[in-house]
């Protein structure tokens, strides 16, 4: 664990894709989740904006969220893990001329890649039932804006696709194609249903781009694990909303812990005490710095 602001640049997104190894992206939601993510060793983490809507706003993953809001907790993450970050830009809040808006500003604030889907207005998470979709040609055409709207290569268009659920597969994987060819760095083909259907992604697509698997706990893909993954051959996986689950178990747990006891003592084994966390934020070597600045202000040792 360190106590020191985290300042090696990482491998790019970019690059590690262009490896061997699959790439391992765990859902954050914060700037300590992302701390913790890559204190854990993880080398690129996904920003989701399922588990932002949960952690920050106690809302579903139904298209309530605004781009200002995912830009402003990118910022934060951003600001302050160096590990190259892939935001969920839903829909990329918009149209076309919203897509542009988006890329740049997540751009701006750090991210190595965003997600856009191809769902319409109200979208929901990829696993829920009721899902519509936009024409295929105007998804293209947001993946068309959005690869025309970044400044650097080393920022990727992630293109998602939803059609299983609404469209059928053989549809789906036909739009997927569709924006591949609008110039998609990565293909994300929403919630197949079964290790056939994931078999049948990479058959299509695997040699051409690549591919993103979303591992979420209890969705409509069977779970796998990075190793099984990477032998069914795909590229990223990301497992986006793990950490809330966890997270949301942890809270309930702890709660009815203090509520129950009036008191802390019989949770104190499953936490990191008053040190380990200032050892995960980072605050001896904050208060290190402020000294070689302003002694008289941190003098007093962390
Ligand atoms: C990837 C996703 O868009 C997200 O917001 O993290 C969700 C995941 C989830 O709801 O757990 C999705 O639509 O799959």
């Amino acid at each position: 664990m360190t106590d020191a602001p985290l300042t090696d640049a990482p491998m790019t997104l970019r690059r590690q894709l262009a490896g061997d190894a699959l790439v391992v992206a765990p859902g954050i939601y914060d700037a300590l989740s992302a701390l913790i993510a890559t204190q854990a060793g993880f080398g690129s983490l996904y920003l989701s904006g399922a588990s932002i809507a949960y952690t920050r706003f106690g809302v579903p993953d139904i298209g309530l969220i605004g781009m200002s809001e995912v830009a402003e907790t990118l910022t934060a993450i951003c600001d302050r893990v160096p590990t190259p970050v892939i935001v969920d830009g839903d829909t990329g809040f918009g149209n076309a001329l919203n897509v542009i808006r988006t890329v740049r500003t997540f751009e701006r604030c750090g991210a190595q890649a965003v997600q856009l889907e191809d769902q319409a207005m109200p979208k929901r998470c990829g696993h829920l039932a009721g899902k519509t979709l936009v024409p295929t040609a105007e998804m293209a055409g947001k993946v068309k804006a959005a690869v025309d709207a970044r400044k650097s290569e080393d920022f990727l268009i992630i293109a998602r696709t939803d059609a299983i659920a609404v469209e059928g597969y053989e549809a789906a994987l036909d739009r997927a194609e569709l924006y591949l060819e609008a110039g998609a760095d990565v293909l994300f083909v929403e919630a197949p249903r079964d290790r056939v259907e994931m078999d049948g992604i990479v058959a299509r697509f695997g040699r051409r781009i690549p591919l993103l698997a979303n591992m979420v706990e209890g969705g409509k893909t069977p779970l796998h694990d990075a190793a099984e993954l990477q032998e069914i051959g795909y590229k990223i996986a990301i497992f986006p909303g793990g950490t809330v689950r966890a997270l949301s178990r942890l809270l309930a747990e702890y709660y009815g812990s203090l509520r129950q006891h009036g008191g802390t003592g019989p949770f104190l084994e499953r936490m990191n005490m008053f040190d380990a966390l200032n050892g995960i934020i980072g605050t001896p070597g904050y208060l290190a710095r402020g000294r070689d600045y302003d002694g008289s202000n941190f003098g007093g040792g962390a």
